[in-house]
């Protein structure tokens, strides 16, 4: 409610607290509302510099609709609840995609190769320079094929990275082994060091150099894996966490599990590539390819709380929300909002209560004064 009167704590007004920063309206209501009652919230503990980057693109598959992605997340309000998780937010916009024209498809099979791969190179230079900043980089896809460039720019910065792929799909084919011809099925194995006499040169893609190892990744979620898909993981020793072992083990001890193969060792940065497909559809149902028996919301929230727990998340991807897919608006708002939900508990949403908002509880004793009386409360 608002005071008719600004009530400031005894010896103090706006100018011992100058507004040093641009903040968000809804931090700047807080703020104007902790200033009322006469206390000040502090620093979260874990405020993370955030940079938003909107990927508008869906070449990399064939429904068009999830170049919407990035708007329908940012309307929804995302920007404002990371602010008001006490993240700094920089959002650096959506980035301009040129669409290649006669664009023919490579061996006849895979579908617009130059588009796809002149996104993931700009989108490269986009998370290389957001990470340079200094911020946690949050891209919003647009389709699966942007982790190429997500996790490529990354590495740029962070050539230690590791990476969770958290999915229904291991996203593991390669150009020869696709039988959709969609790039979105294909991005990790453009990523792995060992794959690579295996990948023929695709136009668009030369600029690509693999940057990981496949000791360095870890799927959950999968549960729609295609032959070769499922060839690689096991030759390769390609560690993953299928919905069955999600159900024998629980989530708790996937996610133990996921950290001791990472990161046991030796902390190093973590991407974390989210593909909202992994929800089950019957709570996240607007996206392309939806495969029925997924992760529980729960289970979904669990995940990001974990990593965020690790304190070494240094960049995501939010991916495969398709607007037009939503038969309804209900379909719509619960799919954008598990995706809200999945990056806010990502960087610091907990579920148990958040921390930092109160440096002391005010006692009733307390007095206040305001520009002409003061006031005990
Ligand atoms: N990012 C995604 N939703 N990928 C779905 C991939 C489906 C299938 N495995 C394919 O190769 O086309
Ligand atoms: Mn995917
Ligand atoms: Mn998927």
């Amino acid at each position: 409610m608002l005071m008719e009167q600004r009530i400031y704590k005894k010896g103090t007004g706006p100018a011992a607290h100058p507004e040093t920063e641009k903040m968000s309206l809804q931090r700047g209501a807080r703020h104007l509302l902790a200033k009322q009652r006469g206390w000040f919230p502090k620093q979260r503990r874990s405020a993370h510099s955030v940079g938003i980057i909107g990927a508008p693109f869906s070449y990399g598959q064939k429904r068009r609709g999830v170049e919407g992605g990035p708007q329908a997340i940012r309307d929804a309000g995302l920007v404002e609840r990371l602010s008001g998780l006490g993240c700094k937010v920089h959002d650096y916009g959506d980035l301009n995609f040129t669409t290649v024209s006669n664009d023919t498809p490579f061996n006849n099979i895979v579908h617009h190769p130059r588009t796809v791969g002149l996104a993931n190179q700009s989108l490269t230079e986009a998370v290389s320079r957001a990470v340079g900043d200094g911020h946690l980089s949050v891209m919003l896809g647009g389709d699966h094929s942007l982790g190429i460039g997500s996790v490529h720019g990354h590495a740029q910065q962070r050539p230690d990275l590791c990476l969770i792929w958290v999915d229904a799909h291991c996203d593991l084919n390669t150009p020869l082994t696709s039988m959709s011809g969609n790039l979105h099925g294909q991005p990790v194995s453009f990523l792995i060091r060992e794959l690579q006499d295996k990948i023929p040169s695709l136009p668009g893609f030369s600029w690509v150099t693999p940057c990981i190892s496949a000791k360095d990744l870890v799927y959950i979620g999968v549960r729609d894996v295609d032959p070769a898909e499922y060839y690689i993981l096991k030759n390769f020793g390609i560690r993953y966490f299928s919905m069955k072992e999600v159900d024998q083990l629980g989530i708790h001890k996937v996610m133990e599990r996921t950290f001791d193969h990472l990161i046991g060792k030796q902390k190093r940065p973590v991407h974390l590539s989210y593909d909202v497909d992994a929800i089950d559809p019957s709570l996240a149902p607007a996206t392309g390819t939806p495969v029925i028996g997924g992760l529980t919301y729960r289970e979904g929230m669990y995940i990001a709380e974990a990593v965020q727990n690790t304190g070494l998340l240094s960049a995501m991807d939010l991916v495969e929300v398709n607007p037009k897919l939503a038969t309804s608006d209900a379909e719509l708002n619960a799919t954008v909002n598990i995706a809200i939900d999945v990056i806010s508990f990502s960087l610091g949403q907990a579920r148990e209560g958040s921390h930092g908002k109160y440096d002391e509880l005010p006692t009733p004793s307390a007095t206040y004064t305001t520009n002409e009386q003061t006031i005990r409360l």
